[in-house]
């Protein structure tokens, strides 16, 4: 029988890809695999051990946060505390940066910032859910406190990224700039192993996942643009099928193993659009054009964006290169 190579394996074998590396990059994915498996066993059991429905707070969005929200959060954050890779953290359910200044952390090298579960209107009704993740080298000097500065970088400064998607089976999908590459819990073992290798977009998509419901606060680019994709155009494969789960990893997994296109707009409730550019559009804007894909916010490319605020928002088109471009020519 064929031995798959378990995660841990291929993050050894890939640290060459590193040469200034001192195995702090893996330490710190194999943190975020861990935390990942906690967060997995959680879940799995989430309607036993009362951890669905909500907290009875709200995040610094203003959004109810759900039970799961936040012990996801908790688990990512006492994981990563407890393993000197990283000398801060940034999350979707914390307001603030945290620093972690203990002396095993003084001289880190890397930040890192989570959606910690993402889809959390899905949490309830046991539909697919999420985790993303994105990890930067510190601006800072080293042995001095993390800063702002260090979170606030464009994407093109990742040095890796990724997210676990928590559904039908467990996947940690990531990359580190060379490549994008799968890997699926194995319950009985306890171990990630290489299902998914040098994931690439299909060269043709024809799947479209947006918010139907919010059609009429469109921008008239994007209104023209679903019309198009819902026209009848043999030639073009057209109609195309719409598949909208509410969990951005759900759908942007499907559509970079299928193809297809996911789009969160602005619109007029939602001026910069919904989701947020450090710790969801950046990091899955890597993993696309790691893929052979592409993430604008309509018009510029997400990854050359310059963040101003932590939690700042952008308007999010990622999938497959040609379908990207077309949805942009519409916003044109
Ligand atoms: O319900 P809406 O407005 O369509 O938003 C759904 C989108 O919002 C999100 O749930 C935002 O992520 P969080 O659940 O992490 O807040 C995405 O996963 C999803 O694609
Ligand atoms: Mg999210
Ligand atoms: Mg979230």
């Amino acid at each position: 029988m064929e031995r798959h190579t378990t995660l841990g394996e291929f993050i050894i074998e890939n640290q060459k890809d590193f040469p200034y590396a001192k195995g702090e990059l893996s330490a710190l994915l194999s943190s975020i695999r861990l935390a990942g498996k906690v967060v997995n066993q959680q879940i799995n059991k989430a309607g036993l051990a009362e951890i669905l429905g909500k907290a009875g707070k709200e995040n610094v969005q203003g959004e109810s946060q759900a039970k799961l929200d936040v012990l996801a959060n908790e688990i990512f954050v006492s994981t990563l505390r407890n393993r000197g890779e990283i000398c801060g953290l940034a999350s979707e359910e914390l307001e603030d940066y945290l620093v972690f200044d203990e002396e095993m952390h003084k001289n880190a090298e890397y930040i890192v910032l989570i959606d910690p579960l993402d889809g959390s209107s899905n949490i309830d009704v046991d539909i697919t859910v999420g985790t993303i993740f994105s990890i930067y080298r510190r601006i800072s000097k080293k042995g001095t406190p993390a800063t702002l500065e260090d979170f606030l970088q464009p994407g093109i400064n990742q040095v890796a990224a990724g997210y676990l998607i928590y559904g039908t089976s467990t996947i940690l999908v990531y990359t580190t700039g060379n490549g994008v590459n799968g890997f699926t819990f194995d319950p009985g073992i306890g171990s990630f192993f290489l299902s998914h290798s040098d994931i690439k977009f299909p060269k043709k998509g024809n799947t479209y996942s947006v918010n139907e419901g919010n059609y009429v606060h469109f921008p008239q680019g994007i209104k023209k643009y679903i019309k198009w994709v819902q026209e009848l155009n043999e030639e073009e494969n057209r109609p195309f099928t719409s598949r909208y789960t509410g969990s951005l990893v759900a759908d942007f997994h499907r559509n970079m193993l299928l193809g297809g296109i996911y789009l969160y707009p602005q619109g007029t409730t939602a001026p910069k659009g919904k989701l947020r550019l450090l710790y969801e559009c950046n990091p899955m804007a890597f993993l696309a054009e790691q893929a052979g894909g592409k993430a604008t916010d309509g018009s510029r490319r997400i990854m050359e964006l310059q963040p101003q605020e932590l939690h700042e928002r952008a308007p999010f088109i990622c999938g497959n290169k040609e379908m990207v471009e077309k949805a942009e020519e519409f916003m044109q």
